[in-house]
């Protein structure tokens, strides 16, 4: 079942914790000191159990030692902060003394099956021939796709390859990248080959719900646990039961919620709110940011212990200005999606001029943007041929190619946007955003996010996008907690 060395100096201890894990099944060896642990071949076990403190050497030089086999440590309740920088140097998790022994063998189950998760999916990822079937590659070659990620670029075949190889292993995946570069294309592709496919996959933008509702939103609430829950409510957990649930913008998730998440994570059990019972699921979890996730911990906005847990496998989609060509296979696919979709007939096709443009834009916004170009190009581009102002692009950000700067007005950039009223929405579009931006700055501490997106007429999520555009991060717990109170 699996073989565990246990290294600790009380003997006491070692030999309580030898008896509790042969009798679940372990086979154990004990060391009293990293000295004598090394004297095996560390990476024999499936897992090591160590004491922080020793004589000698401390416990976590064992985490270098054995680089193949995960190393736990035990630490008193007055160290935990050596617990979590041990966390830090590799250790795979830590477990406080004196410790409740159905913790730790529900922790080392876990610890081992994680392992051999991992080591089963990276086998998968170093191997170049697994699976490649599934990326469909057209008859010339240089077209391909997965789901409904489209791109063929060197960093999307890559990217194909690894989401098809994390796809089968039971695993949390972490998805990075910048926004609207396909993160929850991403996870659906990852549901879609996974054994849980006939299962629900429930998607969740973490940004898009107002803090206050959250945590019942996700695990569920009963009947009476706070003013209007007049029933008892499933959570969207529970929902994604034998199936996925993929988090998007996990980064936004207030600190009650990553407590529970946690839970979910680490026994398989939901708590709804208001209730003082556990339920048991079975959901595999996908989460996703644009975030630097590390950053959020060190600045005390996201749990270490979470971010470890969420990280087994972490996948990053590159920025749309990073695959080349791929601009124009996506935005040709955009043209067609839609123009079905709009029921257009027109045989609505990209100019030589708008793809030249396209092509050295730097999309800030990724393929949403991208498609939102397309969506509005097509209803602007009455004779069904797009040009790059139909495209509404804004102008700092694309550089006018060398091979324009001669052509015909009609296909240059700056003199079109001239002459046609474009600065003049730029300019509205400027003034729109300093006023959002001083509406946010002044309301922020005494209004809700609900509130202030009601006020400025746009979505929730449209607030939190542009937030992010503009840089105005939402303001810390404390003042949007009065806000939402009120
Ligand atoms: N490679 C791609 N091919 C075709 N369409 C794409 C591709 N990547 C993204 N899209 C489209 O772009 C839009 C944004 O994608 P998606 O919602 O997956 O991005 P995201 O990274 O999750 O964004 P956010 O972080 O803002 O939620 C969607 O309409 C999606 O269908």
């Amino acid at each position: 079942m699996g073989n565990i060395l246990i290294v600790e100096d009380e003997s006491i201890i070692r030999s309580a914790l030898k008896r509790l894990l042969e009798r679940n099944g372990y086979k154990v060896t004990e060391a009293e000191s990293v000295t004598e642990a090394s004297q095996n071949d560390l990476n024999n076990f499936d897992l090591i159990i160590s004491d922080l403190r020793l004589p000698g050497a401390p416990g976590t030089d064992l985490i270098t030692a054995a680089s193949e086999t995960p190393v736990l440590i035990m630490t008193s309740y007055a160290s935990m902060r050596s617990a979590v920088d041990a966390m830090k140097m590799g250790a795979v998790d830590y477990i406080a003394k004196p410790f409740d022994h159905e913790d730790m063998i529900r922790t080392v189950r876990r610890v081992i099956d994680d392992h051999q998760n991992r080591s089963k999916t990276e086998a998968q990822i170093s191997n170049p021939d697994a699976l490649a079937d599934d990326i469909y590659t057209d008859e010339s070659g240089d077209r391909a796709a997965l789901g409904d990620l489209v791109g063929s670029c060197q960093p999307m075949q890559t990217l194909y390859r690894r989401l098809l190889r994390v796809s089968p292993a039971d695993v949390t995946v972490l998805i990075q990248g910048e926004s609207g570069t396909g993160k929850e294309l991403a996870a659906r592709a990852i549901h879609q080959h996974s054994p849980r496919r006939d299962n629900p996959l429930i998607c969740v933008n973490c940004a898009a719900i107002p803090e206050s509702l959250i945590e019942s939103e996700l695990f569920g609430h009963e009947k009476g646990s706070f003013t209007g829950a007049t029933a008892a409510r499933q959570g969207l957990v529970e929902a994604a039961e034998s199936g996925t649930l993929f988090l998007d913008e996990i980064g936004e998730l207030p600190m009650e919620a990553q407590a529970r998440l946690l839970r979910v994570l680490q026994e398989n059990e939901v708590r709804r709110v208001g209730s003082v019972h556990a339920r048991k699921v079975d959901v595999r979890l996908i989460a996703a940011t644009h975030r630097n996730l590390k950053k959020l911990v060190k600045e005390g906005r996201f749990r270490e212990d979470l971010y470890y847990r969420l990280q087994v496998i972490e996948i990053a989609l590159p920025p749309l200005r990073e695959r080349g060509k791929d601009v124009l296979e996506i935005a040709e696919h955009l043209v067609s999606k839609h123009s079905r979709r709009l029921k257009l007939d027109n045989n609505a096709r990209l100019s030589k001029e708008a793809k030249e443009v396209m092509v050295r834009y730097d999309w800030p916004g990724n393929v949403r943007e991208l498609e939102n170009a397309i969506q509005r190009a097509l209803i602007l581009a009455d004779t069904g041929e797009i040009f790059s102002e139909d495209l509404g692009l804004a102008q700092d950000d694309w550089s006018v190619p060398e091979t324009l700067a001669s052509s015909e007005p009609v296909t240059e950039p700056t003199a079109n946007n001239a002459d046609t009223g474009s600065s003049a929405e730029t300019q509205e579009e400027l003034s729109l955003e300093d006023y959002f931006q001083h509406f946010v700055v002044e309301h922020q501490d005494n209004m809700s996010e609900t509130e202030l997106a009601q006020k400025l007429g746009i979505s929730r999520k449209c607030l939190w996008e542009r937030r992010q555009r503009l840089g105005i991060p939402r303001p810390k717990k404390g003042a949007s907690n009065a806000a939402a109170a009120r």
